[in-house]
């Protein structure tokens, strides 16, 4: 399975990152403050629970050696390895890919033009590993450069904390097997990941809002970002921030007029929200230029707050602008 550079899409992440920022306060006895994350679990399973097989279990691994097979009699030919003693800690979670060769799994190995391409190792012996890829390529490589990959269950988790094997070209890996299922918003923990699809998308509109506000969808979602966000500032009384950042052409300024209009949707009602909406386009003719990632790119920074009154309603807002310093490539 052929699998794009290590960079193939551009991406915005929502809640992490410099660019752009939405900040949300409350009205309440004058408190503020940012939203704290929880901190990110490492999605690894708990080093005591883990059984013996596991890279992850502290018990030495024993393997015996064979001649490497063809592709025909996998069962047999895989997990033959020179015996192992491995004694610290280090040198255990190092060694995925021995695990990985035992338990039949596929891996990932980095092709010279960059790409990942995914393969099942059908013997080791030691350094090297034999592994045969799709349309019957079969390489000889060094065991060390193959990057464990997680089995087919995992396919397009929502969130990327679930995936067993936390590597670049596993988060790519589903990061666009989502893509291609019109999925382009998936969670890393606390940090929403957004693939620009530059195409249109049906996830958004009144209906998307409601079930969102209504809890009645869970998939990850810039509406599900900015209903945590009121909510929390709503029942803890503490100013909440969402911070968008990517590179240009990411789509921040589309996330961020998406978070916009889900606030408005759930704390508008005295028309203000469609004022504040309504200074997107003026602020995009003054300060947005052509260039050769983006026809529409910013090229001013904004902070955008906006008030609520202690019934939760829109009060106001306040935009502020910052200049951009520019390098040669960035003017592009
Ligand atoms: N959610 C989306 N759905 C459809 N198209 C999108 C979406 N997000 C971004 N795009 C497309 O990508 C283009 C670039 O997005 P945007 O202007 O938001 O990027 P940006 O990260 O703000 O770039 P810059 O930093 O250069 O200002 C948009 O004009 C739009 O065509």
């Amino acid at each position: 399975m052929g699998f794009p550079t290590s960079h193939p899409m551009e991406y915005a992440a929502v809640n992490s990152g410099n660019s752009a920022v939405i900040s949300l306060s409350a009205s309440v006895n004058g408190s503020s403050g940012g939203k704290v994350f929880e901190r990110v679990e490492n999605g690894f399973p708990d080093a005591d629970q883990v059984n013996e097989d596991s890279p992850y279990s502290g018990n030495d691994m024993l393997v015996e050696e064979s001649p490497p097979v063809g592709d025909e009699d996998l069962d047999s030919a895989v997990a033959p390895l020179p015996s192992v003693s491995r004694s610290n800690i280090e040198r255990r979670w190092s060694d995925i890919t021995s695990y990985a060769t035992k338990k039949k799994v596929q891996s990932w190995f980095q092709l010279p033009n960059g790409n990942w391409e995914l393969g099942t190792i059908i013997s080791s012996s030691g350094t090297e590993s034999v592994v045969s890829f799709p349309e019957g390529k079969v390489l000889k490589v060094n065991s060390d450069s193959l990057i464990p990959a997680n089995p087919d269950i995992l396919d397009g988790v929502d969130d990327l904390m679930q995936l067993s094997y936390l590597n670049e070209p596993s988060v790519l890996y589903n990061l666009q097997y989502r893509y291609n299922q019109d999925m382009i918003y998936t969670k890393a923990g606390p940090v929403l990941v957004a693939v620009n699809p530059f195409a249109e998308v049906p996830l958004y509109g009144n209906d998307y809002i409601q079930a969102y506000k209504n809890k009645s969808i869970e998939s990850p979602h810039v509406y599900a970002i900015a209903d945590t966000a009121i909510r929390e500032m709503t029942r803890d009384e503490v100013n909440q921030s969402i911070i968008i950042s990517g590179e240009s052409g990411a789509g921040k300024t589309v996330t961020a007029k998406i978070a916009m209009q889900y606030l408005a949707a759930l704390g508008g009602g005295s028309g203000i929200e469609y004022e504040i909406l309504k200074t997107n386009p003026i602020l995009e003719a003054f300060g947005n230029a052509k260039t050769l990632r983006n026809d529409n790119s910013s090229r001013f920074g904004k902070l955008i707050e906006i008030h609520f009154s202690e019934t939760g309603k829109i009060s106001g807002a306040k935009i502020q602008t910052c200049k951009f310093i520019f390098t040669s490539e960035a003017l592009r």
